[in-house]
């Protein structure tokens, strides 16, 4: 399966994998919204963690047990919000 670029598999290969970096915790955290606004409207929600200035996502489809093309669509709207 294609990926986009700037985006890795998790070891496990169960996964997509990106870190963003921001200047600071607010854009960070504004980021984190738009995507969350979107990850409802398609239905399919990132995993994340954030630590002041970056923001971690691991993407994957939990009935799937694995990546799908919704992983991949979701990879694609997160890189646009960027
Ligand atoms: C019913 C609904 O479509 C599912 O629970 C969705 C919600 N968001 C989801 N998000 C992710 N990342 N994986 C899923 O399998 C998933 N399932």
């Amino acid at each position: 399966m294609d990926i986009p670029s700037g985006w890795s598999h998790s070891d496990d290969g169960k996964a997509l994998l990106r870190t963003y970096e921001f200047a600071d915790f607010s854009e960070a955290f504004a980021f984190l919204t738009r995507v969350a606004m979107e990850a409802e409207k398609a239905d399919h929600h990132p995993e994340f963690t954030s630590v002041w200035n970056k923001v971690k996502f691991r993407l994957t489809s939990h009935d799937a047990g694995g990546v799908t093309e919704r992983d991949v669509k979701l990879a694609k709207i997160i890189d646009s919000l960027r």
